[in-house]
């Protein structure tokens, strides 16, 4: 599909977004023995897919990409944040039944101040919301309502702005139990709806049932395990269309019969059971079930990553074939970047929960800004041995999702993190081993740590005594420290000989801490195409990653 690589007039790519995520939060609660922090599986992101683009979703095992997948078809609840799903054919298909897609602002409102007050709020970018009209307002909690807005804007009490009308009535449309979001414009008084989007983190679960499968699919990674294998293939295609009650028996046998020719199978494979399918086979039948309902929107959750290379191609090629004869729109999950720079029109790169840098995939993998970017680039082997290719090795392993760093999230592995000023002229080589040290303690205060550990700790053996001293012998032995650092890293494996593992964390944080371990960064454009990266180094007084990464090159 590569719609990058065809002219603007062939891309199926508009500009509308399908898929408006904010601020999404997926957290699986703690649980555990010693563990009562959440897992932070997805840790805030937003992003806009738009309709008929394939935005791949790249980054290394256990950072989030499946929970982040699962969560927009809500086969796992957001924790907090919004994810808006833009139905299509909503407007037309309401100002049918409704008559209507205006409303005359002068009719709602009594007095012609107020018809002022919401034309300006609306041009402020306050959004009205519909809800589902068999739902009470009293139900709806402030936070679901962009009236909240208003809210903010005006000192208003939120029951007061809803008693005044304010969210429902600006609203046109509604359908039963789900929460609307519409986007339009006051003209004269006169309001017109031009989008409506559903906000599937609000839908409730039996309001979800109907949505996924028609208009929010997924496709697994392992067609091995996703099938059910005492079904016959035509079975498992049909049971998302019994399930939606679609159609007679007959046009569903049809319609199952039509999908096995769509993905390159034969009609007589409708009563042959999965196993006696190759890998390949079993995929296009994933893929058939997902397209049953004919959804507008599909997760492909690793689609080809359990396929030999050779039916990789084919499998790929089927999906972008589908995309285009059905104008579907995907988030494609991938690990193997080079099939993700072949498939995709923008790419999203995630670490720990993040969204580290998003933006279109040749810019991208060109010229990336993201450290965690440019470090997962170099990663890749090139095809050519002797090509002299220099590897930027990342050390350790991520932090745990329960136990994210405070600032940037990659800020405890960055090769170019940023230095705390009075630390500039200490030897590079030097910093390093004093950002392993930091690395090392931060580890052994992880809430996860061996229950031997622990159960040797309750029992008042102090087996961790003896290994700071290894520990700084190793790091620091054959180094000439600066003396305040010397009296820092003594000072901190003192804390560590008396089991305060978290005094000496926070003493090193304290000490050798800069913005990338104390801030959030933010998202900053680093592309005319409107590429962001989250990196405090995008900030005009730090130099940018691409130089540093150059430099660190240049000295090994
Ligand atoms: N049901 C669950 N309960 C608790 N923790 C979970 C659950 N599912 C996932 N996690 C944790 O959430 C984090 C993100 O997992 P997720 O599967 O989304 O990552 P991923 O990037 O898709 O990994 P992979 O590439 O290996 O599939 C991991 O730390 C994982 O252990």
């Amino acid at each position: 599909m590569s719609k990058q690589a065809m002219s603007e007039s062939q891309s199926t790519v508009q500009s509308e977004p399908m898929i408006q995520v904010r601020n999404l939060k997926t957290y699986y609660p703690g649980g555990g023995l010693i563990a009562d922090e959440p897992v932070k599986a997805v840790d805030g992101v937003s992003f806009d897919i738009k309709k008929g683009e394939t935005l791949g979703l790249v980054g290394e095992s256990g950072c989030g990409k499946s929970t982040l997948g699962r969560t927009l078809v809500q086969l796992e609840d957001a924790t907090a944040g919004t994810s808006r799903f833009q139905k299509p054919d909503v407007v037309e298909q309401m100002a049918n039944t409704y008559g209507r897609r205006t409303v005359d602002l002068r009719e709602v409102y009594a007095d012609n101040d107020t018809v002022e007050l919401v034309t300006k709020l609306f041009a402020d970018g306050v959004q009205p919301k519909a809800v589902a009209p068999d739902r009470g307002w009293e139900d709806v909690s402030p936070d679901e309502i962009d009236a909240a807005d208003f809210v903010q804007q005006t000192g208003m009490d939120v029951s007061d702005v809803i008693d005044q009308g304010f969210g429902p009535k600006l609203g046109l449309f509604g359908e039963k139990d789900f929460v609307f979001v519409e986007e339009g414009r006051i003209e004269n008084g006169v309001y017109e709806v031009d989008r409506g989007y559903i906000d599937v983190t609000a839908a409730p679960a039996r309001a979800l049932k109907r949505l996924r499968g028609r208009q929010l699919g997924i496709v697994f990674q392992d067609p091995e395990s996703s099938l059910n294998d005492r079904m016959t293939v035509g079975e498992i295609i049909r049971e998302p269309l019994d399930v939606h009650s679609w159609g007679t028996p007959r046009e569903r046998r049809e319609r199952v019969r039509e999908l096995l020719e769509t993905v390159g199978l034969r009609p007589e494979h409708y009563y042959r059971y999965p196993h006696q399918f190759s890998g390949g086979q079993r995929q296009r039948v994933g893929i058939a079930r997902s397209l049953a309902l004919e959804p507008d929107f599909l997760v492909l959750d690793e689609p080809v990553s359990a396929l030999d290379v050779s039916v990789q191609a084919k499998i790929l090629n089927l999906l972008e074939d589908l995309q285009e004869e059905f104008g579907l729109t995907y988030l494609f999950i991938a690990h193997d970047l080079s099939v993700v720079r072949h498939i995709c029109d923008r790419v999203a790169v995630m670490y720990l929960g993040n969204l580290m840098e998003i933006g279109p995939t040749d810019g991208l993998f060109e010229n990336p800004g993201n450290p965690y970017t440019h470090s997962l680039l170099s990663a890749i082997p090139e095809p050519d041995p002797s090509a002299s290719k220099d590897r930027i090795t990342l050390r350790g392993t991520p932090p745990s999702p329960r136990d994210p760093p405070t600032g940037c999230p990659f800020s405890t592995r960055c090769p170019v993190k940023i230095r705390p000023d009075e630390y500039q002229h200490v030897d590079d080589d030097v910093w390093q081993r004093v950002e392993v040290f930091r690395e090392v303690i931060r580890e052994r205060t992880r809430a996860d740590r061996s229950l031997t550990d622990h159960a040797r700790e309750l029992l008042g053996r102090s087996t961790r005594f003896s290994d700071v001293t290894d520990i700084t012998d190793e790091l620091f032995g054959d180094v000439d420290l600066p003396t305040e650092v010397a009296e820092h890293v003594r000072e901190a494996a003192g804390f560590v000989e008396k089991g305060h593992d978290n005094k000496a964390r926070n003493y090193l944080f304290d000490q050798f801490g800069s913005i990338c371990d104390t801030d959030r960064p933010k998202h900053y454009q680093v592309s005319e195409d409107g590429r962001t990266s989250f990196c405090h180094r995008h900030v005009d007084r730090y130099e940018d990653p691409a130089p540093e990464f150059e430099k660190l090159k240049r000295n090994r």
